[in-house]
């Protein structure tokens, strides 16, 4: 049965999650050191000139003028006294240089005795110095709002004075696994499987900027699937159930709340059966079938595009690398490939194997989900590729 397009699907979900931005309670400001990780909410700005002093790169010597130098003390490394024309006093890595300096001449440049200080190999004017500014001025745009913060982003603005941030608040995402045949511990009897969701899930989602505030199991059960899709929260990921047998509720429960569906399967392999519904509360529900590989091409497609719109992102356009190798046509479906980047020159996208629809092995070696169109590609064509939540490619 047709479904939505793949771009139309995630452009939908994208929408979606727009729309659900203004029930969240609102940004605050957090800091720093804990930012990571969260979606900014503002543009922060260079509140000084970085760095705001010019500074020695090396230890050795602050000098005015050509070699040779007479050598003055120190004094206070904080608050360094002007230097005189032809005149040198010792600096440390990373101090501020005395007003005059012309150079910075590294220790193991340089002979000193008898008060005097020679340079044993030619110094040219400004060597080793830092000078203020050098990183951003004040006023720059360090980092703009939407931007997902990471590690590096809170280094960036921590050294240029910033203390606290304002950030978009996230999405609060209950997870709710389904299925009677799952078991999560131990190897599993003929006919259970392992749980392949509790281990990928809560990471994913909030690798994706959502707040995981529930993870939790049911069996295949009408009512508890009710409860669960009408429980508080402001995203409600299922996984499972999405079929059409006697086990599957999902469907059937999310058309009897009445929620609106916004995407009715997905023309894409796997997971073509995924669901997207808002409620009537504007809370939204993303299905994702059992099958693990199929759950996560479902949750990259519905699930991260409506995270991003929920948090002020700008809508993730996936990204092109060449196609390491050509795929056939298959009219009328995206197809989502675990695949890696070639370590090679050509950077190509290649498939990983074991990355059938219910297997996750393919997808733990792969760098990125390559997005092969319905016409397929040829090797060396530009194709599409959406990053995997925990990824750095
Ligand atoms: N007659 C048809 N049958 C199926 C169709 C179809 O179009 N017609 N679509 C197939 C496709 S595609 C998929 S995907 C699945 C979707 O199934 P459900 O969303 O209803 O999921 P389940 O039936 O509950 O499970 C499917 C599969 O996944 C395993 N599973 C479920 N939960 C977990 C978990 N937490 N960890 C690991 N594995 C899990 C489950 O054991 C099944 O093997 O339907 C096809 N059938
Ligand atoms: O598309 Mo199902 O989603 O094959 O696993």
């Amino acid at each position: 049965m047709a479904g939505s397009p793949w771009p139309a699907a995630r452009a939908a979900a994208y929408r979606a999650g727009a729309a659900l931005a203004p029930r969240l309670d609102g940004s605050r400001r957090i800091p720093v050191p804990e930012c990571s990780g969260r979606v900014c909410a503002e543009d922060v700005l260079a509140p000084m000139d970085l760095p705001h002093f010019a500074s020695s790169a090396m230890d050795g010597w602050a000098v005015s003028g050509p070699s040779p130098w007479r050598l003055v003390p120190a004094g206070d490394p904080r608050r360094p006294a002007p230097l005189e024309s032809r005149t040198a006093a010792a600096v440390l890595t990373g101090a501020p240089l005395p007003a005059g300096t012309t150079a910075v001449l590294r220790s193991e440049r340089g002979d000193a005795s008898a008060g005097l200080l020679r340079a044993t190999e030619p110094l040219r004017d400004g060597a080793d110095i830092r000078p203020a500014g050098r990183e951003a001025s004040r006023g720059d745009l360090l980092v703009r709002a939407g931007t997902r913060l990471t590690p590096a982003h809170a280094a960036a603005v921590a050294v240029a004075g910033v203390d606290a941030v304002r950030v978009a608040s996230a999405p609060r995402v209950r997870l709710v696994l389904t299925g009677d045949e799952v078991v999560e511990t131990g190897v599993p009897e003929p006919g259970y499987v392992r749980d392949a969701f509790r281990p990928l899930l809560p990471a994913a989602v909030a690798g994706l900027g959502g707040e995981v505030a529930a993870v939790v199991r049911i069996g295949d059960d009408r009512r508890r699937t009710d409860e669960e899709i009408a429980a508080a929260a402001d995203l409600v990921i299922l996984t499972g159930g999405t079929g059409r047998s006697r086990a599957d509720h999902v469907r059937a429960a999310i058309e009897d709340l009445g929620a609106e569906l916004l995407v009715d399967q997905i023309d894409m392999r796997p997971g073509h059966p995924a669901l997207l519904a808002r409620r009537a509360d504007g809370a939204l529900l993303v299905a994702l079938p059992g099958n693990p590989l199929a759950a996560v091409a479902a949750l990259l497609t519905l699930a991260a595009p409506a995270l991003a719109g929920a948090t002020g992102r700008a809508e993730p356009r996936p990204r092109r690398a060449p196609a390491g190798e050509p795929h056939a046509p298959l009219p009328g479906r995206h197809r989502l490939v675990p695949s890696v980047v070639a370590d090679d020159a050509t950077g190509g996208l290649v498939a990983c194997d074991r990355a059938g629809p219910g297997m996750m092995r393919g997808l733990a070696g792969a760098d990125v989900l390559m997005v092969v169109p319905p016409e397929g590609i040829e090797a060396g064509e530009p194709v599409e590729f959406l990053p995997l939540p925990w990824s750095t490619r």
